[in-house]
């Protein structure tokens, strides 16, 4: 998913397809959440502070067809410590189909570093948990 950072808020545009269906012609709700979570990832690149989704919660306002260009907006509300908490969006034209918000809490970077798998070389320029 592609994300732009306009006025300290991260914006996707995304088109669902059949790869995520649940009932008949409708986006499966983990895939909304997860695209909603993505996007609280994409918030983190522009805090540059790395952290990790400790609860997700996804309200879930109208069915989410597939194959129909949708917008998601993101942004960090409010930080209290390690926690950073997130509120985002998800609308079809006028309409918000899905409402999430989220607490990250910040790591350092060895926590991902965990996984074996190198992390980008920009990662390791930016402030982990003990900026909080
Ligand atoms: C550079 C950019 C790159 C960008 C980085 C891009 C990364 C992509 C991330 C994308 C999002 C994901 O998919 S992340 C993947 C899904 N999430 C995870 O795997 C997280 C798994 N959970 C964990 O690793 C851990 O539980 C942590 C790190 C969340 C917390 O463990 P910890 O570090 O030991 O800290 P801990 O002391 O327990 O908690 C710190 C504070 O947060 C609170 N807290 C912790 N968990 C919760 C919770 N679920 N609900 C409420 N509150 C919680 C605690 O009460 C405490 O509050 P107080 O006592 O201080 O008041």
């Amino acid at each position: 998913m592609q994300m732009q950072a306009v006025d300290g808020e991260v914006h996707a545009d995304l088109t669902l397809d059949g790869r995520m269906e649940g009932a008949p012609g409708l986006a499966h709700g983990g895939a909304i959440a997860a695209a909603l979570d993505d996007l609280f990832g994409g918030v983190l690149v522009l805090l540059e502070t790395p952290a990790v989704t400790a609860r997700l919660n996804v309200e879930y306002r109208l069915p989410v067809p597939l194959h129909t260009p949708l917008h998601l907006v993101a942004r960090c509300t409010a930080t209290e410590g390690r926690k950073l908490h997130m509120a985002g969006t998800m609308s079809a034209g006028e309409a918000i189909v899905a409402e999430a918000s989220a607490m990250f809490v910040r790591v350092e970077i060895a926590h991902f570093e965990a996984s074996g798998v190198p992390v980008p070389d920009a990662w390791r320029s930016w402030g982990g948990a003990a900026r909080g």
